[in-house]
């Protein structure tokens, strides 16, 4: 039997009609042969981060379980992206939705396409508190994630309602 990996991914939006595009895009997650989506966090207007000059966002998280391997998730998101329409000009500009594979089972990997864990998602509020809510009790980086989040929200981190 192949083997079934929790995966968590953030999704964002600061484009268009963001809250159907965060729908749409957990319905093609939900639709993908090898995916289920298990878990959807809340949707929380976060100010942009990192290239601020941009419109707020809504962020959210979910985890899903896969047979799919690392990159073929990656690549299966990234198909989702661009059915949904999104544009890659700006490398840190607006997008119309954003899907980022933070965490995968205790998957570690550095490889030029995709790193595991996120290197940021410890930083970023935006992508913690959605975090927070899908994180599986028994997962082992819930206390560390539920500790992050606090201090980010403490730092008065980016605005996140
Ligand atoms: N609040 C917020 N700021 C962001 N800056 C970038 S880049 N992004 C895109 C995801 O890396 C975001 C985001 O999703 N939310």
């Amino acid at each position: 039997a192949p083997c079934v990996l929790d995966a968590y991914i953030a999704l964002g939006s600061n484009v268009g009609e963001r809250e159907r595009m965060l729908k749409e895009a957990l319905i093609h997650l939900e639709q993908h042969p090898d995916i289920e989506v298990i878990r959807v966090s809340g949707i929380y207007e976060t100010d942009p981060v990192g290239y601020t000059d941009q419109p707020a966002f809504l962020n959210m998280a979910a985890a899903i379980r896969t047979t799919l391997e690392p990159l073929e998730l990656l690549r299966a998101m990234l198909g989702i992206e661009n059915q949904l329409g999104r544009t890659r000009d700006i490398r840190w500009g607006p997008r119309t939705i954003d899907l980022d594979l933070l965490l995968m089972d205790g998957t570690v990997m550095d490889a030029e396409e995709l790193t595991l864990p996120h290197p940021r998602m410890m930083e970023r509020a935006f992508v913690l508190v959605p975090l927070r809510d899908v994180l599986l009790p028994a997962h082992t980086l819930k206390e560390q994630v539920e500790e992050a989040a606090s201090r980010v929200l403490q730092d008065g981190g980016e605005g996140i309602s």
